[in-house]
């Protein structure tokens, strides 16, 4: 652990009341899986989160799920006061609202485009189109190179990102066309601002490129003295966080002890 990850939490623990918790879903609260929707969260997430979210003054999860998607596959509902940011922010749930704006016509073009592109670059049977509705998602994990074949795809998925209006975003096996003007550290901040006072700290755990956005947002949070802790769900897969987190845990299940041994300290 860092200094300023320790300094970070013991500020956690001084102001509780106060302090703002974010976690990013897949890889963090949620083991990966091959297929995106039997992904489910690690059974002691919500319990967790449960514990915490009356001692906190926010928890939130800023996913590029579908809002209702992760509260489902997390088993969120009813969690008091917990609000799930999904599609990288564009979405928000909350005491089981969603509220979201429709989808970019760039979408659907890039939607009917897809199986035509895919079959250009020689994308491989097993590639696999996740329709998010706001967003499209190309998985290469069942494929049995999964690295090739997300290189294959990188460059023309890029170019039809750009023909269509929308971004490029990269993951663990992925790649999303998705609207762009919003990322996980926009979503952080803006939460945090929304809340209209300063945080006494703010962790944010995450494992996946996409997350990088929300440290930034932690980063620049301590520049301006708001205590802050980085914590990677660490993987093989993606080892950018783990050089920038203040503490690495051992995927989900770490996360969950963390968020245990936090609760256990009140
Ligand atoms: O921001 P996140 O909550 O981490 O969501 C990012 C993307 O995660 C999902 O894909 C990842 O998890 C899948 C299930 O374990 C796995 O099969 C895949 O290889 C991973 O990339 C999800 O399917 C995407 O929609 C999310 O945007």
């Amino acid at each position: 652990m860092t200094a300023a990850g320790t300094g970070g939490l013991d500020a956690i623990r001084k102001n509780p009341a106060e302090a703002v918790l974010g976690f990013d879903f897949d890889g963090t609260l949620a083991p990966i899986v091959d297929d995106p929707a039997s992904a489910r969260a690690h059974p002691g997430a919500a319990p967790a989160l449960a514990r915490l979210a009356p001692l906190m003054g926010a928890l939130v999860i800023v996913t590029g799920r579908p809002a209702a998607v992760a509260v489902e596959y997390g088993g969120f509902e009813g969690i008091d006061g917990l609000v799930v940011l999904g599609q990288y922010g564009l979405e928000r749930w909350e005491s089981g609202v969603v509220t979201a704006p429709a989808p970019l016509p760039g979408v659907a073009e890039a939607r009917a485009k897809l199986p035509e592109v895919l079959a250009a670059a020689g994308a491989p049977p097993e590639t696999f189109v996740e329709d998010k509705g706001q967003a499209l998602a190309v998985h290469t994990r069942r494929c049995a190179e999964p690295e090739v074949a997300l290189e294959r795809l990188r460059s023309i998925l890029a170019a039809l990102a750009e023909r269509t209006g929308l971004t490029l975003e990269p993951g663990r096996f992925v790649l999303e066309l998705r609207p762009p003007g919003m990322d996980k550290g926009m979503a952080l901040r803006t939460f945090i601002t929304d809340r209209g006072e300063r945080p006494s700290a703010v962790l944010f755990a995450g494992d996946d490129l996409g997350d990088l956005a929300a440290f930034d947002a932690v980063e620049s949070l301590r520049a301006e003295g708001v205590p802050g802790v980085l914590v990677c769900s660490g993987s093989t897969e993606v080892t950018a966080l783990a050089e920038r987190a203040d503490l690495v845990v051992d995927g989900p299940s770490g996360v969950v002890d963390l968020l245990k041994t936090l609760a256990d300290s009140f």
